[in-house]
């Protein structure tokens, strides 16, 4: 795809999500790997639901801002995440409600948060890790996410929101719903007695693709 048609992907895909209410006010951003190694990104406090593809921010491997609007205040983690895991070209952090939801609970296992219940949870996401709180903005989220990018494709920012990576933009836009979607099934299903996926079934569905 040519950088305008990204451009307007994104502005697309962010659209719909505003309207389905993945996304609120101006919280969330977005971020993906241009052709020619620059990355576009969502204007710090845009709205999703108001995007001009002509204002996108564009900024380089190492934060510099090149083009568009200042760039969201979230870029140096998601340059973390490009840079120490190859296979992502594109990335979702939302404020969705049952990710931020379950992102507030005590007692979650950080490891992954989200123990399987349904196939495409482990299909698509596989484990969801927990990063401890820090403010929006901290230079340290990107120093956690930095450590953990390669083995997950998806992070739970502890009182904050999900973070989610893609081989494209409609690839990270379709994790992160199904992945607020496998939120809200956990909380509706919260005290109920659930039958979780044996670890037999989920090795079976390792490594089959989505
Ligand atoms: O929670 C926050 O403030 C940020 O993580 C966020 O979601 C929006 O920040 P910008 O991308 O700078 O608008
Ligand atoms: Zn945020």
């Amino acid at each position: 795809m040519t950088e305008q048609q990204l451009r307007e992907q994104m502005v697309t895909l962010a659209r719909s999500m505003f309207e389905r209410g993945y996304a609120t006010g101006g919280a969330g951003n977005l971020s993906l790997k241009l052709p020619n190694g620059h990355f576009l990104a969502t204007p710090t406090g845009s709205s999703f639901g108001r995007l001009d593809a002509e204002r996108l921010s564009v900024i380089d491997i190492d934060g510099n801002h090149i083009s568009g609007d200042r760039p969201s205040k979230e870029v140096a983690f998601h340059l973390a995440i490009y840079r120490n895991n190859s296979e992502c070209n594109a990335i979702v952090h939302l404020h969705s409600t049952y990710l931020t939801a379950l992102s507030c609970l005590e007692g979650l296992d950080t490891d992954n948060a989200i123990k399987p219940f349904t196939p495409y949870f482990v299909m698509r996401i596989g484990k969801l890790p927990v990063i401890p709180y820090l403010r929006p903005g901290d230079p340290r989220i990107a120093e956690e996410l930095a450590k953990r990018a390669k083995d997950y494709r998806a992070f739970l920012l502890a009182n904050h929101g999900p973070v989610v990576t893609g081989s494209d933009l409609i690839d990270a836009v379709d994790n992160a719903e199904e992945l607020e979607e496998t939120a809200k099934l956990a909380l509706m299903l919260d005290g109920k007695p659930i039958r979780y996926l044996s670890e037999e079934e989920i090795t079976d569905l390792q490594g089959r693709g989505k």
